[in-house]
């Protein structure tokens, strides 16, 4: 296939996206079967057993060298990192969690912030087989006392989840599920009296591919302060940004 010269110097530099590139296939191929199988038998798994760290760079190396995951990746990983170790949140929900990357991460920097405390993380999770990967690897990681895998649509449990009275507030959200469904699934949220003072709401891919009617309900919202902190794509280093949203009233 002939590529403009920008994407041909792109391939060159990060040859796992071609595959991406070329047939517009992200995810759902049997790439996260893969993932799984790559982690179980990597050669350090020893030293994968128990160590979120670890195990997140795992994935990372598949991303990077055998086929490109839609996780959040390094460095933004990094940049959600900082702010939880800044807000010290003690519940956690994330709506769109694939294979467990994020609320590894989450579970990990929210016990390093705050050892002492309950600390809980919801991800919801659609499909049922990714749901299923990711529950081997937060366990891989020692982090099932934490973090809980809700299979469905993320409506359905947060609404379930408050009905059974599990969740009747949040410290900390994060929005990965699809950008189109962020407004309304922030109202969910909103609905339910989920957020107090001080909650933090963080949305991917707000920059590429864009969540501009979302931008533009957090920004005009008269509880909340919000802004744009920039992350990259990895691999590939595509600028994008995470909104981050406090509610303050
Ligand atoms: C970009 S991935 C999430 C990546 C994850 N946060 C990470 O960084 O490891 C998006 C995920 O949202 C899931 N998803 C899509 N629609 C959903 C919905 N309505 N409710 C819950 N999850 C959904 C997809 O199955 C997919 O696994």
């Amino acid at each position: 296939m002939d590529h403009p010269p920008e994407v041909v110097a792109l391939l060159e530099k990060f040859p796992v996206l071609r595959k991406a590139f070329e047939t517009g296939v992200e995810s759902h191929d049997g790439r996260e079967e893969k993932l799984l199988s790559f982690v179980l038998s990597h050669p350090d798994i020893d030293n994968l057993r128990g160590s979120p760290t670890k195990i997140l760079s795992a994935i990372d190396e598949f991303s990077a060298s055998q086929d490109f995951l839609i996780s959040i990746g390094g460095h933004k990983a990094a940049v959600l990192s900082r702010l939880i170790a800044e807000e010290k949140p003690q519940t956690a929900v994330e709506l769109g969690g694939y294979l467990g990357y994020s609320a590894i991460l989450f579970a990990d920097a929210m016990r390093r912030s705050n050892p002492a405390q309950q600390l809980r993380v919801f991800s919801l999770e659609l499909s049922a087989e990714f749901s299923a990967i990711a529950r081997q690897l937060i366990e891989l990681a020692g982090l099932s006392d934490i973090v809980t895998v809700v299979t469905g649509p993320a409506e359905e449990s947060l609404r379930k989840l408050h009905a059974q009275g599990t969740l009747t507030s949040l410290d900390f959200l994060f929005l990965d599920h699809g950008e189109e469904l962020y407004p309304a699934d922030f109202k969910v949220c909103e609905g339910l009296g989920l957020f107090h003072k001080g909650t933090v709401i963080a949305a991917d891919n707000v920059v590429r591919p864009g969540a501009p009617e979302y931008r533009n309900l957090v920004r005009s919202h008269s509880r909340l302060q919000s802004t744009g902190v920039k992350g990259l794509i990895q691999p590939g280093d595509f600028e994008d940004e995470i909104e981050i949203s406090r509610v303050i009233a």
